[in-house]
């Protein structure tokens, strides 16, 4: 379980506050960040501040004071319901006028399931509230693993509302809002399975005593998944009330599906795009038009069965699936989204990069879409198991972050693909995984090997994912379409 304090201060405090996001305000919680740090780390530059990684747009002048450039998520007037409405506008504290609030988002990703436990204080009536702190915490597996008993799947989630009774106050569950929305995992399960798990999850929501909303247990559609990740990241570095109207693009590397998302610059990239990769949406009174795609099956342990020739494929039972991308004498049982594969390497035949590049490739040549505009000179965060990958073959540091080109996973996928047996004990699948990034980034999207990516697990101690965007759609409808 992770306390992440987050009170927002405007760039020109924040550079010389570096201690601002350090307090904890909920010890009983607390857990800093898992830090994940590689022995044999090569010490790679830092990005100083990943939340800030333009520090031109720092306005260094105290005028730049100003509580609502970065400090406000989407007011939520429009409230999604009367209900909820009337339960905000109740929650004044007689003590000093600033009322908080909350709101509950799951994450039931195919490898996990996470809640995000976000607080809000709304210091004025008029003014928009601003996100003070997120409290995450994550389970494994993920729903998709309970597809034969529904009943375990809502277990799951029971165990993650007690965190989120003990960190919402009681007075506050009647009008704090619980939100679930389910990613590849679901997606990939048949229609039947699936809706059991849902069913199971609005039963544990309904007996919780938080306020359910209608419709708050769903599988989101892959395109709403890119937008939101880019909201949240977006929101998280600032880049959403600069008036350079620059924004940074996001990939998001999911177990069951990846997601690209960007702002294109040039009209070229849009009309080229299948319509639809592009989503329209609203926010702080403007009005975005993004390039976004959801991959489903491209996800890393999808693509590592897709690899295998596993994915999808009869007689589980007895086949054993064998990839020129594992160590010859890896043999090892897979389980992915309630089904379990026999894996192996090849024994008395030949492995390395080269082959298993030409494994990796069928995943994706043919089936991702190069946008006009990659090459280009826009940056890119990534997150999820990009983050994990690099940390786990050394690229970064696993409590930073940091900096990579697309190179440096390919070096590093062939270091590790030609010296297996070196990385097996980090991870058997780490040379198929490095490759299978490479691929997805170089072959799949077109990026150049001199694209700098930001690997970031968290910005500003949030985590990059769908769910902050998310709850702000909720809070406030941004129209996605
Ligand atoms: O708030 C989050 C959400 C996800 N993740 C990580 O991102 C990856 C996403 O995998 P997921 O199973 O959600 O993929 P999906 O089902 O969306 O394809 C996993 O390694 C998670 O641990 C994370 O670090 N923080």
């Amino acid at each position: 379980t992770y306390y992440r304090h987050h009170r927002y201060v405007p760039h020109f405090y924040r550079y010389r506050e570096h201690s601002a996001n350090t307090e904890n305000l909920l010890p009983e919680v607390s857990n800093p960040a898992p830090e994940v740090t590689q022995p044999r780390v090569p010490t790679y530059p830092e990005i100083p501040e990943v939340f800030h990684p333009v520090p031109e747009v720092i306005h260094p002048i105290p005028e730049a004071f100003n509580p609502v450039p970065e400090v406000v998520h989407p007011a939520p007037e429009p409230y999604q319901t009367p209900e909820v409405q009337e339960l905000v506008a109740g929650a004044s504290s007689p003590v000093n006028m600033s009322r908080v609030f909350y709101g509950i988002m799951f994450d039931a990703g195919s490898t996990g399931s996470r809640i995000h436990i976000y607080k809000f204080i709304q210091k004025d009536p008029v003014e928009l509230p601003v996100l003070d702190n997120e409290m995450y915490h994550a389970v494994k597996p993920g729903l998709s693993a309970y597809k034969d008993n529904p009943e375990e799947a809502g277990n799951s989630i029971r165990q993650l509302l007690k965190i989120a009774k003990k960190t919402v106050p009681e007075d506050d569950w009647k009008r704090t809002p619980v939100v679930l929305k389910a990613t590849a995992g679901l997606r990939l399960l048949p229609e039947d399975k699936a809706k059991a798990i849902l069913t199971e999850v609005k039963d544990v929501f309904a007996e919780s005593p938080f306020f359910v909303p209608n419709n708050s247990v769903s599988i989101m559609n892959g395109a709403r998944e890119g937008v939101l990740a880019w909201v949240t990241v977006n929101f998280l570095t600032g880049h959403l009330y600069s008036n350079t109207r620059r924004t940074v693009g996001i990939l998001d590397l999911g177990g069951g599906s990846t997601q690209i998302t960007f702002l294109p610059k040039s009209k070229k990239t849009i009309q080229s795009a299948p319509p639809s990769y592009i989503a329209n949406f609203n926010l702080f009174q403007n009005t975005y038009q993004l390039y976004t795609h959801s991959y489903l099956g491209n996800g890393l342990f999808a693509a590592r069965l897709a690899t295998l020739g596993a994915l999808g494929a009869d007689g589980l039972d007895w086949k054993v699936f064998t990839s020129s991308c594992l160590p010859k004498k890896f043999r090892e049982e897979v389980a992915f989204g309630g089904d379990t594969y026999k894996v192996s390497g090849i024994p008395d035949g030949y492995a390395g990069y080269k082959l298993c590049y030409y494994e990796v490739m069928k995943v994706i040549k043919g089936k991702v879409h190069q946008p006009y505009e990659v090459k280009g000179s826009s940056v890119f965060y990534a997150f999820s198991h990009y983050y994990d990958r690099a940390v786990e073959s050394g690229l970064i540091d696993g409590s930073r972050g940091g900096a990579v080109e697309v190179r440096d996973f390919k070096k590093r996928a062939k270091e590790v693909c030609n010296k297996m047996t070196k990385y097996r004990a980090i991870s058997p699948f780490l040379c198929m995984d490095l490759t299978y990034i490479t691929c997805l980034l170089k072959e799949g999207f077109g990026f150049k090997d001199s694209t700098v990516l930001q690997l970031a697990k968290k910005v500003n101690n949030v985590e990059t994912s769908w769910a902050l965007g998310a709850t702000f759609d909720y809070f406030r409808n941004l129209n996605i379409h």
